[in-house]
């Protein structure tokens, strides 16, 4: 039986590196994508994961990896979309500037990828799946990051017509995470006030993202979704 092949964005730590010990756990060829390796990607990459150098912002090495991938495998069955870029609105760089960088981390160089990897994606009896990790402010954004959630809504936005495009052969669905996990840059009065702005109140952690993800995984009914993850907090 063929083994099932999953592509996975920003894999160096967090959100993206468990998503590729999760799918190596399952016995899945892992190919796992980010401009730099870690320690904890390098142990995964010696119990087998494949790691390839790709920075989203930067289109040859987009190609370069998307090449190295088409040597490697015939078909792909997930291709999970995490790499992201988060920042207040710059000071420093115009809205020109700063949105040309989240534009390519989050639009540009997943549209690449998708176009170039859908004919490894499709597939009529089990349709290859693209997962975009957006946010919930791409639907309610907050004004300190308008140039973030502005590109995070474009996502949404071809999340939804890259599954009209590509149906019945690939699915295309996306995650809209809440507060799950804050930086080692948020401040106790950071995380304070973003718990109190969400009903359940507390910091879930990544396995809820990973629940989600195995729920499009497993569900072959579900295309052009979005998921909420959030506690609650895009209704608060
Ligand atoms: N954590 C949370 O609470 C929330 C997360 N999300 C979304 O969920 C996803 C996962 O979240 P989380 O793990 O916290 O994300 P991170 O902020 O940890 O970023 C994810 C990864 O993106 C990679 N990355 C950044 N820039 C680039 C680039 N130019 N090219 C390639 N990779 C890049 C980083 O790896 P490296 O620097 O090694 O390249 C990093 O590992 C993200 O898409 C995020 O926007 C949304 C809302 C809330
Ligand atoms: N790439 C990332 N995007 C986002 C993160 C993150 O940690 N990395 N975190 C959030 C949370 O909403 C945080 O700001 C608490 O509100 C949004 N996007």
């Amino acid at each position: 039986m063929q083994m099932n092949t999953l592509v996975v964005s920003g894999a160096s730590r967090r959100f993206g590196l468990l998503v590729a010990e999760h799918y190596l756990k399952l016995g899945w060829q892992v190919i796992a994508l980010s401009r730099q390796s870690s320690p904890e990607l390098d142990t995964l990459v010696g119990k087998g994961v494949c790691w390839l150098a790709c920075d989203y912002e930067d289109k040859a090495s987009v190609l370069t990896a998307l090449k190295q991938i088409e040597e490697q495998v015939s078909s792909v069955q997930l291709l999970v979309h995490n790499a992201s870029y988060f920042a207040v609105d710059s000071e420093e760089l115009d809205a020109w500037d700063q949105l040309e960088r989240f534009n390519r981390v989050h639009v540009q160089a997943p549209a690449l990828i998708n176009y170039r990897l859908q004919p490894l994606l499709t597939n009529l009896d089990q349709p290859g799946l693209i997962v975009h990790l957006s946010d919930i402010f791409a639907d309610r954004p907050r004004a300190v990051h308008a140039r973030y959630c502005a590109s995070k809504a474009a996502l949404e936005n071809l999340t939804k017509s890259l599954a009209l495009k590509w149906a019945p052969g690939v699915r295309v669905n996306s995650i809209q995470p809440g507060p799950v996990k804050f930086l080692p840059s948020h401040s106790d009065a950071d995380r304070a006030r973003v718990l109190g702005e969400t009903p359940l109140g507390y910091e879930a952690g990544f396995e809820p993202l990973l629940k989600a993800l195995e729920y499009l995984v497993d569900n072959q009914f579900v295309t052009g979704s979005s998921l909420k993850v959030d506690g609650g907090r895009s209704i608060a």
